[in-house]
């Protein structure tokens, strides 16, 4: 399969699980000369090959039709920052809006299995932070959030927006995205019994 096939079935993947409501989310991988990104405002669950454009490193449309995500920069940035990144996966969902506007220093995770998905963890006897970044509008300013933070190597939350899940390849970034999506769903569930 090459990286756009597998980016476009990852996106369908996501889109399946109610990931991408009202066409909040944009995805994106490392090709050669740049990056394949989701035009803005696209119906995530109908994507197909020509919602997909090229652009370089520095964010400019080198092919395609349509305006690139309006987080296209950020992905760009994500790419400059750490050439291991092969792919980034941004979804909107509940678990992250709710906790990212909850504990807008970071997410504690400890105890639960599942951090073993996230590279590099090979224990659940470990305490790991998934960060979280102030949102804003300017991808400029989003972007130096994220440098602050860095490194951040399965991804981060944006405050009351959503999971950026990155990866070496789609695969490992699907992974991520789907452990993180699972833990943050256990947070929250968890945050009920002190109720
Ligand atoms: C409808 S959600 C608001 C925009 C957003 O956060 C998003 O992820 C989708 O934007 P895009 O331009 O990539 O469609
Ligand atoms: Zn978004």
């Amino acid at each position: 399969m090459t990286s756009k096939d597998e980016l476009l079935t990852a996106i369908a993947w996501a889109a399946a699980q109610g990931w991408t409501p009202a066409t909040g989310g944009n995805f994106s991988a490392r090709v050669e000369g740049g990056y394949l990104v989701t035009a803005s405002g696209r119906d995530k669950t109908r994507i197909q090959a020509d919602d997909l454009l090229l652009c370089d490193l520095d964010g400019q449309v080198l092919k395609g039709s349509g305006k690139p995500s309006a987080e296209s920069d950020l992905h760009a940035a994500l790419y400059r920052l750490d050439e291991q990144i092969g792919c980034v996966l941004h979804t909107h969902t509940v678990a992250s809006t709710v906790l990212s506007r909850r504990f807008p220093d970071g997410i504690a995770l400890n105890g639960f299995e599942m951090q073993k998905a996230l590279q590099g963890n090979t224990t659940h006897d470990a305490t790991l932070c998934l960060p979280v970044v102030p949102n804003s509008q300017d991808m400029d300013v989003l972007a130096a959030h994220v440098r602050d933070a860095w490194p951040m190597p399965w991804g981060f939350l944006v405050a009351g927006h959503g999971i950026y899940a990155v990866g070496r390849s789609v695969a490992e970034c699907r992974r991520h995205l789907e452990a993180i999506e699972f833990l943050l769903a256990c947070v929250l569930e968890e945050s009920r019994w002190s109720q």
